[in-house]
């Protein structure tokens, strides 16, 4: 086998299995790569912006992925390579072709027929999703492609309230919209049209995009159908989790995920979390301010008791988890018992709590502590709770699912031989 190709970009050659993508700028490209890439725009650059550590943004754009609804990028061309050596670029509309599960703008794609679920009104929070049929724990329900994903230090308005957009912002984003086919499925997501002397992209950046990360950058992306969902969580029925759905990005193909981490009924409006589960309310209202609506949910608006409770529960598990990461760094020392009763405190409170796919990463995190700690048999119960509540709400064939998986059997095959 030949050695796999070093990409100029990839200095540790992580990325590259022999499938490499040059990077391109608007200087650099030639007849040659042309062939190579899937960009259908000459990248437009513009260079070392004051306020960012990016030495040059570029508008990369691929007009024919997702079924020719088109696809911009606003990033690094070492970002822009990256993605096209993943073969994202690429895949984005096989996969859709091969899962139907997109409705856009509330046009239903017009080979799908069986969406579970609609884009419609919902009262009091603008547009929201509705399940049109019964949506089973842990199906996949929706899956939306970027219209737009754009390099971070782009916004940092978004960070820094009151610091002026970078003056490059505006053209750039103006290019990335004008090299979009379907311009109206990301501008019809805008609330203030102009209004503050945003830019439409600026503003549907604001209350509609997610946080994601390419090649160790971060990037804000724009999913159109998935960022109709609202914010809300459950009514209050003890036995089932406090968000209906979860998202999930599949960096292979682009997509956003949405599966339901519970049944949900037909008529029921499907909702999702913006912010980090387990905040207590203060936190939750701090953060969702950001997308300008109180939070009427049913924990928002539990009865004064109940909600004090549920935030000296949650302030606990915030607790617990600041002494594991002391005890990880080697700060604090505990006894077997003291260490098993807090692994046994933790568990209850997410489960108390509602916090069902916080179960995963608590589980994982107990497992690995129990692991250190010699005591392979108490690792291999965390382990076997984490790849239950994996199951519930994330695809089975994704590398993290399998990482669980593997785990599970090493430390079964380590529990045996002790
Ligand atoms: C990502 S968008 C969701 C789709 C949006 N409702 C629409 O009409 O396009 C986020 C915006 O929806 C509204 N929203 C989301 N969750 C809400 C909630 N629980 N209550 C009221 N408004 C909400 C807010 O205006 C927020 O800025």
């Amino acid at each position: 086998l030949a050695p796999p190709t070093q990409c100029q970009w990839d200095t540790l050659n992580f990325f590259c299995g022999g499938f490499c993508s040059p990077t391109i700028d608007d200087n650099t490209i030639s007849a040659d790569i042309l062939s190579s890439i899937p960009w259908t725009h000459q990248p437009f650059c513009v260079d070392a912006l004051s306020n960012t550590e990016a030495r040059k943004l570029c508008v990369y754009s691929v007009d024919t992925f997702n079924e020719n609804t088109g696809f911009s990028l606003i990033a690094t061309p070492g970002t822009a390579a990256h993605l096209v050596s993943t073969g994202a670029v690429h895949h984005g509309p096989a996969t859709w072709r091969s899962r139907h599960f997109i409705n856009y703008g509330g046009r239903p794609a017009s080979d799908n027929t069986d969406l579970a679920y609609k884009i419609n009104q919902v009262v009091g929070k603008g547009i929201g999703v509705v399940a049109t049929r019964l949506i089973k724990t842990s199906d996949v329900f929706m899956v939306s492609f970027p219209a737009m994903i754009v390099d971070n230090s782009l916004i940092p308005s978004l960070f820094n309230e009151g610091s002026s957009p970078t003056a490059e912002g505006p053209r750039l984003f103006q290019r990335a919209l004008d090299q979009l086919t379907d311009r109206e499925r990301l501008t019809s997501l805008a609330k203030s049209w102009g209004a503050k002397n945003l830019h439409v992209v600026d503003d549907v950046i604001r209350t509609n995009a997610f946080g994601l990360e390419i090649d160790g950058r971060g990037h804000k992306g724009l999913f159109p159908e998935i960022a109709r969902m609202n914010h809300g969580c459950d009514p209050k029925k003890a036995h089932l989790p406090l968000i209906s759905a979860s998202i999930r990005y599949d960096e292979r193909t682009l997509g956003m995920i949405a599966r339901a981490t519970r049944d949900i009924k037909p008529g029921e409006e499907i909702q999702i979390s913006y912010i980090p589960l387990g905040l207590p309310q203060a936190s939750r209202a701090r953060a969702l301010r950001n997308w300008g609506f109180e939070c009427t949910c049913s924990l928002c608006t539990a009865p004064p008791a109940d909600r004090e409770a549920s935030d000296s529960r949650r302030a606990r598990l915030g607790e617990i988890r600041r002494t594991f990461g002391a005890m990880t760094a080697g700060e604090v020392r505990l006894t077997y018992n003291e260490f098993r009763a807090l692994s046994h405190e933790i568990v209850s409170i997410a489960e108390r709590e509602r916090l069902t796919t916080m179960m995963v990463e608590i589980n994982q995190e107990l497992t690995r502590m129990w692991y250190q700690a010699g005591v392979y048999d108490e690792a291999v119960r965390y382990a076997r709770t984490a790849v239950k509540s994996a199951k519930a709400y994330s695809d089975t064939r994704t590398e993290f699912f399998q990482g669980l998986r593997r785990n599970l059997i090493i430390l079964e095959g380590l529990a045996a031989e002790a």
